[in-house]
């Protein structure tokens, strides 16, 4: 298996293009089930995450075609076509390697009446259940049996009549699930203290797009009202802000200036708050954001917490950031119960990170050193590739198919900007 060697010490300086969200693609592939017509995602990611969603959708019969083009630029078309769907059944083998599959559920449901999904299994960072994607289908009327292993969502004859439902706790898998039951559904369906992420904006701006009436969008109070049919669109992926944020630390632990194309500041408010108060320079356009650091930086204490407070899945590369920040920082982990994998091998590049249950303390250290190490989460690896990237001498990152999952062309874009990094196969 391949690894990732980074010698530590360069000054990051230049530009990244920011690519399509992972979080966006794998909740607007599915959205092609809604239609006989075909939809076209412009923007699209070039990775592990998004491939195996393809597959998948061509397990159900979808057509799938991506347009022409060429490797070397970032980002693709996808169109895809459920003019037929021959399959129902999303099998344990396919969810198991990708935890979004859950998201065809509400889809293939408002479209054929029924779904058969294998249920997710936990992973590393946490149990991850599906009770509210499942209770939110129920709320808008349709019958839920598990069994095997297997979550089976029937609707009545005629399709979903539609519902409420007010979420307990903030999910963001949940709310997309249930969006895309409601667009079909013959009655009216209200989802109070909705996930308002702006993947979740996203979403909804496709559903419209296709034909969908949804109000209250970028709201935690959503009304969908259902339509008979919808159709196709094409619609461009919107701007991955957990990785621009991820290279908004490269930026700042290695004391360098680096622009992030097509990165949008407004939907990564808290990020950018963050790195600010960590003593980070940044100035937002209209096409991207520029990050900048005379590596002098202090601590802070931060506090994940649903869309718009920080974003759990930017809190392992912010840790990694304040090792070597001035002062002692106090972070909370508020979304997930087991989120510090990455800490154990931050502190065997020199560290002083203690946690306690869901908190973490972080006493920045005037120096880390390379190590090899691996991480078991896809956050949780860029952490050790930025803590690699700021260390003395070399460090060796495993398990590659976590970043693999989440960003495209690592190596790639962090060469661009004078990193010293390469992906070797493993001896
Ligand atoms: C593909 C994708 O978009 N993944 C993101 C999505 O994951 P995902 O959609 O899985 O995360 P959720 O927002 O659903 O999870 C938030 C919290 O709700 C709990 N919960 C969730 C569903 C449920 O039925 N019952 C329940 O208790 C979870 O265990 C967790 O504690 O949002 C997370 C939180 O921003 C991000 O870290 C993930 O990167
Ligand atoms: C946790 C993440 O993704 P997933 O929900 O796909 O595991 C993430 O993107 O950080």
């Amino acid at each position: 298996m391949d690894k990732l060697v980074i010698r530590g010490g360069n000054r990051l300086e230049g530009t990244i293009p920011i690519s399509g969200a992972k979080n966006a693609a794998l909740t607007l592939i599915p959205c092609a089930l809604l239609t006989e017509e075909p939809v076209t995602l412009r923007n699209l990611p070039r990775l592990a995450d998004i491939d195996g969603f393809q597959h998948l959708m061509n397990q159900f019969g979808v057509t799938t075609v991506i347009q022409g083009t060429r490797p070397e630029d970032f980002g693709r078309v996808m169109s895809l076509e459920a003019t037929r769907i021959t399959s129902t059944v999303a099998p344990y083998d396919l969810v198991r390697k990708m935890r979004a599959s859950i998201l065809v559920l509400g889809p293939m449901l408002a479209r054929m009446g029924e779904a058969t999904v294998s249920m997710p299994g936990g992973c590393a960072i946490g149990n991850r259940p599906i009770d509210l994607h499942l209770k939110a289908l129920e709320a808008f009327g349709a019958e839920i049996e598990l069994a095997q292993g297997y979550v089976k969502a029937m609707a009545p004859d005629g399709g979903l009549p539609g519902g409420e439902f007010d979420f307990p706790v903030v999910s963001v898998g949940a709310t997309e699930n249930a969006l895309m039951a409601a667009v079909l559904a013959n009655g009216t369906c209200r989802l109070f203290n909705a996930a308002r992420e702006p993947e979740i904006v996203d979403l909804c701006n496709l559903l419209v797009a296709m034909g969908a009436e949804i109000e209250g969008i970028g709201t935690s109070d959503l009304i969908v009202h259902g339509v008979k049919r919808l159709h196709g669109a094409t619609y461009k992926v919107m701007a991955d802000r957990i990785e621009a944020g991820s290279y908004a630390c490269a930026a700042a632990i290695t004391g360098g200036a680096i622009r992030l194309e097509g990165a949008k500041g407004d939907e990564m408010a808290a990020t950018i708050h963050a790195l600010r108060n960590i003593g980070v320079n940044i100035e937002e356009d209209a096409k991207g954001i520029t990050v900048s650091s005379n590596g002098a930086t202090r601590a802070t204490n931060l506090t994940t917490a649903p869309y718009p407070g920080l974003a759990t899945d930017m809190q392992a590369q912010l840790m990694a950031l304040l090792c070597k920040a001035e002062g002692t920082s106090v972070l909370k982990e508020t979304i997930f119960e087991n989120r510090y994998m990455h800490v154990p091998e931050l502190r065997r590049m020199g560290a002083d990170i203690e946690t306690e249950g869901r908190t973490a303390i972080v006493k920045g250290v005037e120096r880390l050193t390379g190590a090899e190490v691996m991480a078991t989460d896809l956050r949780a690896s860029f952490s050790l590739v930025l803590a690699g990237l700021a260390a003395e001498g070399e460090t060796t990152v495993r398990r590659l198919y976590h970043l693999d999952r989440g960003y495209e062309r690592l190596e790639e874009k962090l060469q661009l900007v004078g990193a010293d990094i390469e992906r070797v196969g493993d001896d």
